[in-house]
């Protein structure tokens, strides 16, 4: 059996399945603080006792450093009782099995590369737009890291001209991608949750302008096959579109790019890319 958590700023999914990936039994649970949300993370385990591996794709940043003497903990999160946690290091002590590390992204996109939108390709970037913006990508079957894992959401991007009297809100760069387009940017302009306003709102048009512009950034940088789109923000169906509109206009055909319905996409594991990934993770451990 494989096991999987998916350790999000907000809850928690935990995961069992068999080789062939094939989920088993499955947990959610809010994340609170560490000690009553790890009671909750060894209950649902405990349970299995052919487990044979663990796959852990966390909320960060994280320290995926082998050489470090904080790889495997949480680092800098703004999340109390979180930063420095020595995640790994609790799950390993636990149950003595081998443990994959790696970006609650990461491990979507490993999902998707795998066995999602990214399975014929070989190469793929997964972005959340979510209650923040974070990204990970993968070539020829490796994460691409390096001093550290990538920080994608937290890239500086140009203000759309009727934004220019939001601050944004990211509590360490202000007005970067997140602070300008992850979720609660909505409610911050707006007082109203991003998944209460109107399809037809100019925010939508707003946020897309930001995102376009992250996807030429990594298009330049990484020219991957396939860049999946996820997180919440992505449930307005309105989106991908709008956003593919404004990365053709962007990007100005400076480069080739694969046909672009099959190159800005949705996740086609949907909301479970992360958990698939950390099953796919631990199975990559065994
Ligand atoms: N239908 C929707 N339309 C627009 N925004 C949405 C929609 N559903 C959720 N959101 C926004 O997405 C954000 C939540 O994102 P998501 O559901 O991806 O959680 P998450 O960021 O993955 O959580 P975690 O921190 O646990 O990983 C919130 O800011 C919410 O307002
Ligand atoms: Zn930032």
């Amino acid at each position: 059996m494989l096991g999987a958590i998916e350790a999000g700023g907000t809850k928690f999914v935990c995961a069992v399945s068999d080789e062939n990936l094939n989920i088993v039994k499955r947990y959610f649970f809010p994340t609170t603080n560490t000690e009553e949300t790890l009671k909750n993370v060894y209950e649902f385990f405990d349970k299995f006792e052919g487990l044979k591996a663990i796959g852990i794709g966390s909320f960060g940043p994280i320290d995926i450093n082998e050489n470090s003497p904080k790889y495997g903990y949480i680092t800098s999160t703004p999340k109390i009782g979180w930063r420095d946690f020595d995640f790994l290091g609790e799950i390993k002590r636990r149950y003595n099995i081998p443990v994959g590390w790696t970006t609650d992204v990461n491990a979507a996109c490993l999902g998707e590369y795998e066995v999602g939108s990214a399975k014929e390709d070989n190469s793929c970037i997964y972005l959340t737009i979510g209650t923040g913006i974070g990204g990970g990508a993968i070539a020829n079957g490796n994460f691409i890291e390096g001093f550290g894992h990538p920080e994608m959401g937290h890239i500086l991007v140009k203000i759309h001209p009727k934004d220019k009297d939001f601050k944004g809100w990211c509590p360490y760069h202000g007005d970067c991608l997140e602070g300008l387009a992850a979720g609660p940017s909505v409610e911050k302009r707006y007082g109203i949750k991003a998944e209460d306003l109107d399809p037809n709102h100019e925010i939508w048009q707003i946020l897309a302008y930001y995102i376009a512009q992250a996807l030429v950034n990594y298009t330049l940088i990484l020219r991957p096959e396939k860049i999946v789109l996820g997180g919440g923000v992505m449930k307005q169906t309105q989106m991908l579109k709008l956003i593919k509109k404004e990365f053709r206009a962007l990007l100005a055909d400076y480069v080739e790019i694969p046909m672009i319905d099959q190159y800005i996409v949705l996740p086609s594991l949907g909301d479970d890319a992360g958990i698939i990934g950390g099953l796919i993770l631990a199975k990559q451990n065994l």
